[in-house]
């Protein structure tokens, strides 16, 4: 395959400038990495949802920043040449500014990733700050937050009401004023994140958000169907059902193995007749 460049930061905000839509989708391993660098995605996000959909936690809450690195080094390996952003998990920006530093500098020199994710308000504006004077970009991550979860309640729409999109609008402010180069719209209502939008010079990124966002992101395994989990949720497309397909092929699996049908002499290797005479009593 030709080798194209990785998209820069810079490269973000002439694409809002252009109206030219950015999409991303987040990756865990290696064969996704691949392959979603294979079909010209702009932004690769490691997401902390790995929690929830590779390693079975009905949150993001128990994911570390271990985890993060471990995943995040597999997806560059997988895709060399898109701008890999990984998300910094749970509590790992909160405490001092130097240990925030400190488990975003890891993130980019052991996870290998070209930006981190932070997901909050006006009051993380400060490590943002931190960081992108360091040299690290950020991209923010607004309105429904999980790893806030326990504290929000549920999973809900945001900026419903008129003093929460206020609220909301301010953040994404302070957060671009702070030195974002982009930021995530998750699960908001479609007025609020378009007035957002066209408030700021910074790339918006909506999931859940409707169609008037700079750019979309989706989480792989609900965008390819590979979920296990009963219930779609409605802002999502599903563009393969590979589910369907692995559950299909696995059980066929089991049917040849058990019916003796695979694998065959085409599967098998063979040694030459004659030295195979004696062996168990010859070529059986
Ligand atoms: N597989 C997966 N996809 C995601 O998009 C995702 C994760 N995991 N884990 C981390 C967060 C959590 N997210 C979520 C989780 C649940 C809903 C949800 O239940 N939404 C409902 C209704 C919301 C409402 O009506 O207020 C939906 O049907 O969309 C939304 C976003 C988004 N992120
Ligand atoms: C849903 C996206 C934006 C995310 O933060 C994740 O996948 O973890
Ligand atoms: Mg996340």
């Amino acid at each position: 395959m030709e080798k194209r460049k990785a998209a820069t930061i810079a490269k973000f905000k002439k694409m809002k400038d252009n109206g030219t839509p950015i999409s991303m989708i987040t990756a865990y391993d290696y064969p996704s990495a691949q392959l979603v660098e294979e079909a010209g995605v702009d932004v690769i996000l490691v997401g902390d949802s790995l929690g929830n959909v590779v390693l079975g936690y009905d949150s993001t809450v128990p994911v570390t920043l271990d985890d993060m690195i471990y995943h995040s080094r597999a997806v560059v390996r997988g895709a060399p040449s898109t701008f890999v952003v990984t998300d910094m998990p749970f509590m790992t920006y909160h405490g001092s500014m130097d240990l925030t530093l400190r488990n975003a500098a890891r993130i980019m020199q052991e996870g290998l990733a070209k930006a981190v994710k932070m997901e909050g308000g006006r009051e993380i504006a400060d490590a943002v700050r931190a960081c992108a004077k360091a040299g690290i970009p950020v991209m923010a991550h607004i309105g429904l937050t999980p790893q806030s979860i326990h504290q929000i309640g549920g999973y809900k729409i945001q900026g419903k009401t008129r003093a929460q999109a206020d609220r909301l609008l301010d953040d994404a402010k302070a957060l671009q004023e702070a030195g974002a180069f982009a930021v995530v719209l998750e699960l908001m209502t479609e007025q609020l994140a378009a007035y957002i939008t066209e408030q700021l010079s910074i790339a918006t990124i909506g999931i859940g958000s409707g169609p008037r966002c700079d750019g979309q992101v989706l989480v792989y395994h609900d965008a390819l169907g590979y979920n296990t989990d009963a219930s779609p949720k409605r802002f999502v497309k599903m563009y393969a059902d590979v589910g369907s397909t692995i559950r299909e092929g696995l059980k066929q699996y089991v049917h040849e193995v058990k019916s003796r049908s695979f694998p065959t002499a085409d599967h098998a290797f063979h040694m030459e007749d004659e030295v195979a005479t004696g062996l168990y009593g010859g070529n059986k």
